[in-house]
């Protein structure tokens, strides 16, 4: 019996190398004719099927997203069974991305059932001579399997893929610049490598537990906003005296869902067209965040701004000199947008209503009573988030964060915690400010000085 095979096979194999010898002579048409009908008359008698999964989809010189999904989804379980790979440069410049080579097969499971993939590549036709080649994923299992493969198996490849593309891109920081770049977009991008997280956010840790639990329901929700008829969108506001580490918690949002951030200048932004058109430009997946919008629209004249121009320089002979000068700067400056509050109120509700694609939208804020309620309502701003003074809770994750010192790591720690611990409930110090304390500025600042320097 096994010798049948083996000729049979043997005799296949031949036919295919002669095959592949004269076909260079034969012209292309003819080539592609007998090919279609050899296929036809193999799925005759082969109890396989065969769903190719090609690298364009329709006109579109787009990659299909269904190839690029499989693609990352391959790359990801390749590595275990493929014995020749592609290896690329990633896009940080450092790790290597692996990917299937041109006809390696790679085998995988689904629920007991085995799926065969393979990667090769095909000419296209045009009307009088043959086009480029385009790649595809051609996937094989037996036709039995046919329902768990093209129902369940499929769709579960491309859900994965998705997320590991997710995962391995490279995030990016984008600011509009108020002209047009070379690729004719308002916004110029760098990558995004803040490292800020929760874990290393002062904040209390029910806080940050109820701000993640959010982040991600919102992120899983994509067919409960489609249910419910609304866009998928979420509102955060962060108010806060300046240091509580308003913008430590946007990086540490995208870094938790994996997000771009667009950061919106208003005051760069022309009149409310620009805006509307900077909103369009922004992509799925992503944070866009206002700062300070209390400094940086017309909210109510000239009087109101004059206001806020004396009040950001007192906030700035109070502490961080800098950012005080700079808010009254962007105040006197923000005359130059002729944005309005109705012009960014119709914009977000406009373009979320239109677009399908999931969006944080965060404003920032150390005046939040001076606010225009229309803007921060419930439904356009879903969450207020109040970032308050350093708590006992937070000291501990940046005394953790800059010393590398825990309460209990011995009794002298122990002790200046507990100090720490009273004071910070009776006076009140941003989290900022602890944290240049803690900051060791030379080889001497042991844990123990930097400690004794916050009691101080
Ligand atoms: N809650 C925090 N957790 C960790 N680090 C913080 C926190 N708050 C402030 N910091 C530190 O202080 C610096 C300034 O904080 P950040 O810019 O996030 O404050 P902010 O509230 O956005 O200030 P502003 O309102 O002036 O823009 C950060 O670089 C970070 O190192």
């Amino acid at each position: 019996m096994l010798g049948i095979w083996a000729k049979l096979a043997s005799s296949l194999a031949s036919f295919m190398f002669v095959w592949a010898m004269l076909s260079q002579f034969i012209p292309y048409e003819l080539r592609s004719f007998i090919e279609k009908r050899l296929t036809h008359f193999y799925s005759q008698f082969h109890p396989y099927i065969e769903v190719t999964i090609p690298e364009h989809s329709g006109d579109h010189l787009k990659r299909s997203e269904a190839y690029t999904a499989v693609q990352s989804y391959l790359s990801s379980i390749s590595s275990k069974s493929a014995k020749r790979f592609l290896g690329e440069i990633g896009r940080d410049g450092k790790s290597v991305v692996l990917s299937m080579d041109k006809h390696e097969r790679v085998e995988d499971e689904f629920r007991g059932v085995k799926v065969w993939w393979i990667c090769g590549k095909t000419a296209t036709s045009s009307s009088d001579k043959p086009g480029p080649e385009l790649m595809f994923y051609k996937i094989t299992f037996h036709q039995k399997n046919r329902d768990l493969i093209t129902e369940e198996y499929l769709k579960y490849v491309v859900k994965q893929g998705k997320a590991i593309k997710i995962n391995n891109r490279q995030r990016r920081l984008y600011t509009n610049v108020g002209r047009y770049s070379t690729y004719g977009s308002m916004w110029s991008g760098i990558p995004l490598e803040h490292p800020a997280t929760f874990d290393t956010l002062a904040m209390e840790s029910d806080k940050k537990k109820e701000i993640m639990d959010d982040l991600r329901k919102f992120s899983n929700s994509k067919d409960f906003y489609k249910r419910i008829g609304k866009a998928w969108k979420r509102g955060y506001l962060l108010y806060g005296p300046p240091g509580t580490g308003k913008s430590t918690m946007i990086a540490a949002m995208a870094n938790y869902l994996q997000y771009d951030i667009f950061d919106l200048e208003l005051t760069a932004v022309k009149d409310n067209t620009e805006l509307r058109r900077l909103l369009i430009e922004t992509t799925s997946k992503s944070i866009i965040v206002i700062e300070d919008i209390d400094c940086s629209l017309q909210l109510t004249g000239q009087r109101k701004k004059s206001k806020e121009i004396s009040e950001y320089n007192e906030l700035g002979s109070e502490g961080d000199g800098k950012k005080g000068a700079d808010k009254a700067a962007k105040a006197a400056e923000r005359g130059s947008s002729n944005v309005t509050l109705s012009g960014l109120l119709n914009s977000i509700d406009g373009i979320w209503s239109s677009c399908g694609k999931e969006r944080i939208i965060v404003f920032t804020t150390n005046l939040v009573e001076e606010l225009d309620p229309a803007l921060i309502r419930r439904g356009r701003m879903d969450k207020h988030i109040q970032m308050s003074h350093c708590s006992f809770q937070g000291f501990k994750v940046l005394a953790k964060n800059y010393l590398l010192v825990e309460e209990n790591d011995n009794e002298d720690y122990q002790g200046l915690f507990d100090v720490i611990n009273k004071l910070l409930s009776q006076v009140k110090i941003t989290p900022a400010d602890v944290a240049e304390i803690l900051m060791p500025k030379s080889c001497e600042d042991t844990a123990d000085k930097c400690l004794q320097k916050l009691i101080r």
